[in-house]
């Protein structure tokens, strides 16, 4: 059953791929994993051979930025962590733009903050530039623009970002990339004898309390409920969404060819509303 459903994922041809700040790092120094990166860079350039439209939404713009300027705590004050984000996302903006230039591939940079989405105008602009940049042949890369972004304007996750990039674009799969294999019965970390959950059907108010919002990193930002929040969003979007292990790259194409890997939440019938509820509540 599990293994006939993911059939699905192998006609999947306009992807989001959300990679985690953990996933990008070195956990003992906080640097760049640069052999990773390329692993990454290769997955996402085959993918875009075989067709498909891959937008990527990559944090780590403060981990980098933070790790650059030597700081050695976690930023916690608003400026301390847009000046981090600066440096960092131009960094990473940096690695990427060489390794995808090695794989022939037009990287591009979109920056975003809640507003963009919020107003009309901002909305459509956004959605005229990654439409056109797919058309381009590009690939874009999105972050939240942090360096700007104060609490009012702040997706502040960008689990979140991703699924509401998936639903602007139209994007039929969401891809999560996170530290874990995906959502289990309860955090692995803490409790030894939770198991992964393969499909989720249908996402439930028992499962959603499945998600802590705590991150066990010390880059990671809103643990697996900020994932289950995503996932809800993907869902209103018609979009299906995976968690897989971002610790091995090739999980991309495992997922692609309709492996049974990581954690395979399937959408319903799209529901503007809810989205649009959602979007009128996080103002
Ligand atoms: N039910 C659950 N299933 C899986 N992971 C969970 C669950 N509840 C909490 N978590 C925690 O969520 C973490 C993943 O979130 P996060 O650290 O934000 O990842 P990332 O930086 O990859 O986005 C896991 O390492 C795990 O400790
Ligand atoms: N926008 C921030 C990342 C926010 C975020 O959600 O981080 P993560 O939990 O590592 O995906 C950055 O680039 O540092």
């Amino acid at each position: 059953m599990n293994s006939s459903i993911r059939e699905i994922l192998k006609d999947k041809k306009r992807i989001v791929i959300k990679i985690g700040s953990s996933s990008l790092t070195h956990p003992e120094t906080g640097a760049l994993n640069l052999t990773k990166l390329e692993v990454l860079v290769r997955e996402i350039s085959d993918l875009h051979n075989m067709g498909k439209d891959v937008i990527v939404v990559s944090s780590g713009a403060i981990a980098v930025g933070r790790r650059a300027a030597g700081l050695g705590h976690r930023p916690s004050e608003t400026k301390e962590k847009q000046a981090c984000a600066a440096i960092g996302q131009a960094r990473l903006m940096m690695i990427y733009q060489k390794l995808f230039s090695e794989y022939n591939q037009l990287a591009a940079q979109i920056l975003m903050t809640k507003r963009t989405v919020m107003d009309n105008l901002s909305r459509f602009n956004a959605l005229n530039t990654f439409q056109e940049l797919l058309k381009l042949g590009a690939i874009p890369i999105v972050n939240e623009n942090d360096t700007v972004s104060t609490y009012e304007m702040q997706f502040g996750d960008n689990d979140t970002l991703s699924a509401i990039v998936a639903a602007l674009i139209d994007a039929d799969l969401l891809l999560l990339l996170s530290d874990i294999d995906g959502l289990f019965t309860d955090d692995p970390n803490s409790n030894p004898n939770a198991e992964l959950i393969h499909v989720v059907e249908k996402l439930d108010d028992h499962l959603l309390k499945m998600g802590k919002s705590t991150s066990t990193s010390d880059v990671g930002t809103g643990g697996m409920a900020s994932k289950l929040t995503a996932a809800k969003l993907a869902s209103a979007a018609g979009t299906d969404m995976v968690i897989a292990n971002g610790e091995d790259f090739r999980n991309i194409h495992r997922v692609i060819e309709g492996q049974d890997c990581g954690t395979l939440f399937l959408s319903h019938k799209k529901d503007e509303f809810y989205l649009m509820d959602y979007l009128e509540k996080m103002l």
